[in-house]
């Protein structure tokens, strides 16, 4: 079982959450590549790809964006999860669906297969927003058993 972790950034936090994905992953011996979009060498023989995306004046980079359409029937056969890195959970929990709507919804829709699971990660502009790494455990444990549970996978 192998995961590939696939991220954009233009200040480097979506590459931090990317990092504390994949040692997590890697705390529970599952094997794990991760490239910067722009780096990706077309290999679509991973199990499950990872891909994450800050958002940035209401919008997923396009790059990713860009990259999920391009590349959608290589992907369709494949288990695909999603994160995004914004600060609009500081509005308020009233924010929860506006996210799913503008930011979320953009990236699911051009993959018809089932996303097993995406997440929404408070980012930060200058400090680390170190609290948020719970949240990343959270989610992979969650993560590894969706795919157990409902897929019978041996992440
Ligand atoms: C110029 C700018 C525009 C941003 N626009 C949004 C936005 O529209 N919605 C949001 O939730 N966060 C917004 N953010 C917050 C970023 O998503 C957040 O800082 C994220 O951690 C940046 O990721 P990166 O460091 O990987 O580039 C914005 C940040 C900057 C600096």
């Amino acid at each position: 079982m192998k995961v590939c972790i696939i991220y954009d950034t233009k200040r480097n936090s979506t590459k931090e959450f990317s990092n504390w994905i994949k040692n997590e992953l890697e705390d529970k011996n599952i094997k794990v590549d991760i490239y910067k979009v722009d780096e990706f060498n077309d290999n679509f023989n991973y199990d499950l790809y990872i891909i994450g995306t800050p958002i940035y004046y209401e919008k997923p980079l396009k790059s990713i964006y860009k990259f999920i359409e391009n590349n959608k029937e290589k992907l369709n056969n494949k288990k695909v999860a999603l994160f995004i890195v914004c600060i609009a959970q500081m509005f308020g929990h009233t924010t929860k669906k506006y996210i799913e709507k503008h930011y979320l919804y953009p990236l699911e829709k051009n993959i018809d297969n089932l996303i097993i699971s995406s997440a929404v990660f408070k980012g930060w502009i200058k400090k680390i927003n170190i609290e948020e790494r719970k949240k990343v455990k959270e989610w992979i444990d969650e993560l590894i058993n969706i795919w157990r549970n409902d897929y019978g996978g041996n992440l």
